[in-house]
């Protein structure tokens, strides 16, 4: 028998009901997992909001209006402190930006940061990924210039945090150079690539005609893909961009994760230091570099940079591409660099001589720095005694004031 037509409505009701129900649940549920992103990292909106026009005020009057207007990224980092001053000293305008990751003391990056706040040079505390930041950056300051230096150091770290290297050589460099090519006027980059593109070459000195196809560690492959990209952004967009292979670059306010800051620290404790030998039992060798060095290599690539060509995301001729090495010509082994440490600290190391592990090393770097030289009148003068002698005064100084603030 047919049953009546209110009861099959009611039953279609109450069936609709109870769909909607769990329709409604369901999207709860989703909205709870997925909420709705923010067009840009909730913390560069958070950083935007809370700035303020005290905060943009201080970025406009580091930059102050002076021919050369740069941002520096990495200031807080042991390059970026030293070319931020130089460029300060001489008169230009400098804006830093520096995330202060924890990859080594975050103290002394806060030292370094205080240190250009003294010298009236603003490090803004925010990530070269955080692409509103850059843009905010851009808005407020025409940048004549962007010295790139932020990036994950160390060749052996790779091992063990691979994606940091991603993260910020790869990504973040994508990021400045987002920034860059769509900026008006576009400014002219300078930027940190490495000594270590060469990778496992044998044939020294290195030249920058020499392949470049052969990495020995994840730091490596980042900054020769960084090379790569700033080829596409130049094709592309007309940026002008020029690359620095930094030859193990060390002195004060160095970075305490290479072997002759820790080194000097294990030293002075007595604690047993590992020296690395190849397998044909050499000590390993690099083109040391002190830091006084390498600025004048950095300011001369800013100087002798050529404007970009594009504006506001368009080419609109060929611009200058570079890549430069910036070493010291003369390689000193790792056991020639304690004994000169030993003589420094005037204490004896407990020296425990390895097989170079193959977590990324190579055995030896030089540069061939004819080009720098004719370009750039790149001229290094600082031999590895004399810059060791500045740091270790410079490590005695910092470490037994650790607490107060000091200047350089
Ligand atoms: O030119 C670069 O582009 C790179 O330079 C630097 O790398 P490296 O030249 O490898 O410097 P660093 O680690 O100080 O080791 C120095 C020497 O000590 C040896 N070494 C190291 C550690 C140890 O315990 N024992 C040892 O013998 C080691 O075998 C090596 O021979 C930067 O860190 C890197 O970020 C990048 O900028």
């Amino acid at each position: 028998m047919d049953k009546p037509s209110y009861l099959h409505r009611s039953r279609f009701l109450s069936r609709t009901k109870l769909l909607a129900f769990w329709t409604l649940i369901f999207l709860a549920l989703l909205l709870f997992l997925f909420p709705k992103s923010p067009p840009f990292p909730a913390d560069s909106t958070r950083r935007i909001l809370q700035a303020g026009p005290l905060w943009e005020n201080r970025i406009r009057h580091s930059a102050n209006s002076h021919p050369h207007r740069v941002l520096v990224t990495g200031a807080a980092g042991f390059v970026g402190l030293h070319v931020s001053l130089a460029l300060k000293r001489r008169g230009d305008g400098v804006v830093g930006i520096d995330n202060f990751n924890p990859y080594y003391e975050t103290s002394l990056k806060r030292s370094r940061a205080a240190l250009l706040d003294r010298a009236g040079v603003f490090v803004v505390e925010g990530d070269i990924n955080d692409g509103a930041l850059l843009i905010k950056l851009f808005e407020l300051v025409k940048f004549t210039h962007v010295m790139h230096l932020a990036a994950q150091a160390g060749v052996r770290y790779a091992m063990r945090n691979p994606s940091s290297y991603v993260q910020s050589n790869i990504a973040g460099l994508v990021s400045v150079l987002e920034a860059c090519k769509s900026a008006n006027p576009q400014p002219a980059v300078v930027w940190a690539s490495s000594s270590s593109v060469y990778g496992l070459n044998s044939r020294v000195p290195f030249s920058e005609k020499d392949r470049t196809d052969q990495p020995a560690s994840l730091y490596a492959a980042t900054k020769k893909a960084g090379e790569e990209i700033a080829h596409t952004y130049n094709h592309i967009y007309g940026l002008s961009i020029t690359g620095l292979r930094f030859f193990t670059v060390y002195g004060p306010w160095g970075r305490p994760d290479m072997a002759y800051f820790f080194f000097t620290k294990d030293i002075l404790k007595g604690k047993t230091i590992r020296v690395f030998e190849r397998a044909d039992q050499k000590s390993v060798a690099r083109d040391f570099t002190y830091i006084d060095d390498i600025v004048k290599g950095c300011l001369g690539a800013l100087d002798t940079a050529e404007k970009s060509t594009g504006s506001g995301g368009r080419k609109k001729g060929k611009a200058q591409l570079r890549v430069f090495n910036l070493g010291n010509t003369s390689p000193v082994t790792v056991s020639e660099l304690v004994d000169n440490l030993e003589n420094l600290l005037n204490m004896k190391a407990n020296r425990m001589v390895l097989p170079m592990p193959r977590n990324g090393d190579v055995p030896f770097t030089h540069a061939n720095i004819s080009l720098a030289q004719k370009e750039l009148g790149y001229k290094p003068t600082t031999d590895l005694k004399t810059g060791l002698k500045e740091f270790v005064d410079w490590y005695r100084l910092y470490y037994s004031n650790s607490r107060k603030k000091i200047v350089l």
